[in-house]
């Protein structure tokens, strides 16, 4: 049977600052996301099987990407837990805005490092995570291949 691989696309509002930073992403400011998510697996093959002919549902695989990454990080503003962002976070939530402290600076390379760990977890044995590709910009991305790591 053949191995296939399956991309799924999602987008969301987010903002970020990079803390010490030696540019203007040093200050608060937001992005259009965009995230490829590909699984690679071998499609069912039993004309019985609800899923027939599929590696994952594209719905499944959408509802998790949307639990663990979307629905999170959509219009919320992530900063670096290990930084004085820490106590900046405390006050944008004090006043009922969406806050992500995360413990690493939210670059792109790091986002998918987080969201890699995050997918893979909740991924059928059936299938593995093969790739993410995370776009900030329309001429800035960053990719995860399972294979690298
Ligand atoms: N390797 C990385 N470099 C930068 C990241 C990152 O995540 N990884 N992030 C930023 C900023 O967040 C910034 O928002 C994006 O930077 P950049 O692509 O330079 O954005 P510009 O709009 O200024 O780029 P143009 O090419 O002028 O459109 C910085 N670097
Ligand atoms: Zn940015």
């Amino acid at each position: 049977m053949s191995i296939i691989r399956i991309t799924k696309h999602f987008d969301f509002e987010t903002a970020h600052a990079l803390y010490g930073y030696d540019g203007k992403c040093k200050n608060i400011h937001g992005h259009s996301y965009q995230l490829y998510v590909t699984i690679v697996g071998t499609p069912i093959n039993d004309a019985n099987h609800v899923k027939n002919g599929m590696v994952l549902d594209f719905g499944d695989l959408k509802k998790i990407v949307k639990s663990e990454v979307v629905d999170i990080f959509d219009h919320a503003t992530v900063l670096n837990a290990n930084s004085p962002h820490k106590e900046l976070a405390a006050k944008i939530e004090s006043h009922s805005s969406r806050v992500i402290l995360v413990d690493y600076q939210p670059t792109s390379e790091n986002m998918l490092v987080d969201f890699a760990d995050k997918i893979s977890k909740k991924l059928p044995k059936s299938v593995n995570l093969h790739s993410l590709k995370l776009c900030e910009t329309n001429n800035s991305h960053a990719e995860w291949f399972a294979e690298d790591q």
